[in-house]
């Protein structure tokens, strides 16, 4: 059975006079790879920050599990686990000096299990030979994979990623990508990932969230968007333009 681990019901978000977000409501369910897409200034940005519950929505309701995000903001949110804008680490710091500074937010890990659950984050992100070095020292892939480590403290189900492969070169997308495959596998980890690189959504999303001016005019299988082989790019584009 599928189990729903994040509601959007009927959000709206204004601020003065302008609606950044309308009326807008789907689920996501876990284990699955979301990908969020829509043109510059569609509203992206902000659902992930009211998803977050960084920003409060004008009406409607985000529930994830069974918590309400605005009402029952610290269980809701030990559930998700969120890059927004690129990760800011302190440079000086190694990579295990980080995560272990920023568990200590995370009043559900136990102190006698933080060691081992950091050490173990380190390995599932690839860091562990890394993990002393100065995060100075470190690629901008690693420090991506540094903030996945960050967002998985307290093991979430779900991550959300703004825009993760943002300046990454190939090489850095294709390792950010196969990482992104083989948590969901070991983990049952879902992903909510915003990008405008098309093609690399395509290589890893199970389905798609497409909003256009605040509206979510799209939802539901990769599959049903593309037609025959069909890149994202061209079926996003023709979706735009109808
Ligand atoms: N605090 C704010 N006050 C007023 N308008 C805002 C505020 N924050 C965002 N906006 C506007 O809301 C709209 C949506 O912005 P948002 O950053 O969510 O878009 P986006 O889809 O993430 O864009 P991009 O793909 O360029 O990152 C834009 O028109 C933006 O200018």
């Amino acid at each position: 059975m599928t189990k729903l681990i994040l509601e959007v019901d009927r959000v709206t978000k204004r601020i003065g006079n302008k609606t950044l977000i309308q009326e807008t409501s789907f689920k996501l369910e876990k284990g699955m790879i979301y990908g969020f897409i829509g043109p510059n200034g569609a509203g992206k940005t902000t659902l992930m920050r009211l998803m977050t519950g960084l920003i409060q929505p004008t009406s409607g309701a985000i529930r994830i599990g069974t918590y309400d995000v605005q009402k029952q903001r610290k269980q809701a949110l030990a559930n998700v686990g969120a890059i927004i804008e690129s990760p800011i680490f302190f440079e000086y710091m190694t990579g295990r000096q980080v995560l272990r500074n920023l568990s200590r937010l995370h009043s559900e890990i136990r102190s006698a299990d933080r060691e081992k659950h950091i050490d173990q984050l380190l390995q599932s992100v690839e860091l562990q030979s890394r993990a002393d070095d100065k995060v100075k020292t470190y690629s901008l892939g690693m420090k991506q994979r540094l903030g996945i480590a960050q967002a998985m403290l307290g093991s979430p189900d779900l991550l959300l990623l703004d825009e993760p492969s943002n300046g990454l070169d190939p090489l850095g997308m294709r390792e950010l990508r196969n990482l992104i495959l083989q948590l969901r596998e070991s983990r049952g980890l879902s992903f909510f990932v915003s990008s405008h690189l098309l093609d690399e959504l395509q290589l890893m999303c199970d389905q798609l969230i497409v909003i256009r001016a605040g509206v979510v005019i799209w939802t539901g299988n990769v599959n049903d968007l593309i037609v025959d082989g069909q890149r994202l790019e061209d079926a996003f584009l023709e979706l735009m333009l109808s």
